[in-house]
């Protein structure tokens, strides 16, 4: 029996989202991975729909971590500031492909004097989201420290990286391709599929989370299916093999020896 509340209908996924720029993308599929359609189908993923995932999201004081969060999992919006203290977290249960599917988002402290406290739940994380602000050059330039703390503490291997920019309603559109041109440079050194936000206006709010929500849940099931399948004979997956996957035929591609 279920005991649990049927997930929001607004949470409910059966395509995939597609990302903003394909430039920096972590892959530019138009659909879910066939063989994640075909477990979702056969309901063959594993633990992934009991499972909840861990998403952490990091970057500099006061650039919008948690009015992001806030916006998306509760439609609000605060303009007065109130530095978090540590982190803090807040679920966010999803439908993907049939399959019930859970985000944990951790919202951390950009403060350096709770940065000691707020890095001890970075462990375990399946998705970092590294915010900066888009008017502010240096919380962008900060980013890459914010990423090696993260993956101090996580599989760089395994881990999705997404680079977000924050308090799109305050740049100009002059300002914003200017300040794009160089979040795209970042992003793509970093191998993270980027994406700019207002949590003011709500603009691309839920196209992100979605987005991270497929993502995620997609990595989980291929990660899933090679676990119980991949070393039967004639039954291989490739997760890897996609040439629509950007960053990694760009520079991971697998040795040709691989079946
Ligand atoms: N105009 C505008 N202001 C924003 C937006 N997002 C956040 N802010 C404002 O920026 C300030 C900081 O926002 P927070 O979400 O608290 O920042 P934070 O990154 O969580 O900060 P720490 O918890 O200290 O790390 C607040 O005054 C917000 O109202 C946005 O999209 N547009
Ligand atoms: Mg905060």
């Amino acid at each position: 029996m279920n005991i649990l509340a049927p997930v929001r209908r607004d949470r409910v996924l059966a395509e995939l989202p597609q990302c903003l720029r394909k430039e920096a993308a972590l892959h530019v599929r138009k659909d879910f991975h066939p063989r994640v359609i075909c477990a979702c189908q056969e309901h063959r993923t594993g633990t992934v729909g009991f499972k909840i995932s861990k998403v952490i999201v990091v970057g500099d004081l006061s650039v919008g971590k948690t009015c992001l969060i806030n916006r998306f999992c509760k439609d609000t919006f605060d303009k007065n500031y109130k530095a978090t203290i540590g982190v803090d977290f807040e679920m966010e249960r999803f439908e993907v492909l049939g399959i019930p599917f859970s985000l944990q988002l951790w919202d951390t402290a950009g403060q350096e004097r709770f940065k000691c406290i707020a890095s001890t739940y970075y462990r375990g994380a399946q998705a970092i989201i590294i915010v900066f602000n888009l008017n502010d050059v240096a919380s962008l330039e900060h980013t890459k420290q914010w990423l090696a703390d993260a993956l101090k503490e996580n599989d760089p291997s395994s881990v999705l990286l997404f680079l977000v920019g924050s308090k799109k309603d305050l740049s100009t559109p002059a300002q914003y391709v200017l300040m794009e041109k160089d979040a795209l440079k970042v992003a793509q050194e970093m191998k993270a599929e980027y994406w700019a936000v207002s949590s003011l206006t709500g603009e691309n709010v839920r196209e992100f989370f979605f987005r991270v929500a497929a993502l995620t849940f997609e990595a989980n099931v291929l990660a899933e299916l090679e676990k119980s399948g991949a070393r039967r004979i004639g039954d291989v997956v490739r997760i890897h093999s996609d040439d629509s996957n950007l960053y990694l035929t760009a520079s991971k591609k697998k040795p040709t020896c691989c079946p």
